[in-house]
């Protein structure tokens, strides 16, 4: 049954773990390995577009029985965009199979903003019209100080309102393109639709989107618990 299992979310900066009704986030790969060898669940699934789990799970032994979620085309009624399935993330798949529960007929877009920005855009019969991959607000942060001289990483902070010295120009460029990029995607794409927010930086962008929406704690590992609840055969 889904309630054993546990559910983990490998990102590229964060683990995030679910297990009945507790989480938990892990920072460090090693640490989350030792974590996982002193529980004793039923099953666990897990998404990983690190790539660190396959690198690692042989000679772990703890992880010898995850399920690694795979993309699937059509799963769930969900149609997707891609030719080749197999090369669109699986957090972006599971975060569009989540998203399916809160379509109220109008389509949904779905922001998944971690250490890369997503946006996946499905339309009213559950036929994904395509996405967008872009650098997440830390990445652009981070980026912007290491290329240019006379830059430096800053803490994110903006009310909205345009820069008036270096650290609050950062704040507004960072945080406000990736706002614009949202809203821009709703408006040309699936402008009817229910916008969703989640991921890491849910929070700061929105709160600048203009757009109605509803902000998702954690839509790929809910995503998750949508795939286990369906892709294990009843009893088990
Ligand atoms: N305590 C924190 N530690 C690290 N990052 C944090 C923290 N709180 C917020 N963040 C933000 O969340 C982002 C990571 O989000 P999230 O954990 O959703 O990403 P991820 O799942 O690892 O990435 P992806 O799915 O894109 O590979 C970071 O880029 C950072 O800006
Ligand atoms: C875009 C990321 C890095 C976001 O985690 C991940 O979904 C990924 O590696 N995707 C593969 C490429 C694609 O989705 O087309
Ligand atoms: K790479």
């Amino acid at each position: 049954m889904v309630n054993d299992a546990l559910l983990i979310d490998i990102g590229n900066t964060r683990i995030k773990v679910r297990s009945g009704r507790s989480e938990f986030v892990f920072n460090d790969f090693t640490v989350f390995l030792q974590w996982v060898s002193t529980q004793d669940p039923k099953r666990i699934f897990c998404a990983d577009v690190s790539g660190q789990l396959e690198s690692r799970g042989t000679d772990e032994s703890v992880l010898q029985d995850v399920l690694l979620a795979k993309v699937e085309q059509g799963f769930q009624g969900l149609l997707l965009a891609y030719k080749d399935v197999a090369r669109l993330g699986v957090d972006r798949w599971l975060a569009m199979l989540a998203s399916l529960q809160w379509q109220e007929g109008q389509g949904v877009v779905v922001v998944d903003a971690g250490t890369a920005l997503k946006i996946d855009v499905i339309d009213s019969d559950n036929h994904h019209l395509g996405g967008s991959i872009g650098p997440g607000l830390e990445m652009s942060n981070q980026s912007l100080g290491s290329k240019a001289a006379q830059l430096k990483r800053v803490e994110l902070q903006t009310d909205g309102a345009l820069g008036r010295d270096t650290e609050s120009c950062i704040s507004y460029g960072v945080v406000m393109s990736a706002v614009a990029l949202i809203e821009q995607t709703v408006l040309r794409f699936c402008p009817n639709g229910t916008l969703l927010v989640s991921g890491g930086d849910r929070h700061y962008i929105a709160q600048h989107l203009k757009t109605p929406h509803r902000v998702i704690d954690n839509l790929v590992l809910d995503g998750l618990a949508v795939y286990a609840k369906h892709s294990i055969p009843e009893g088990i």
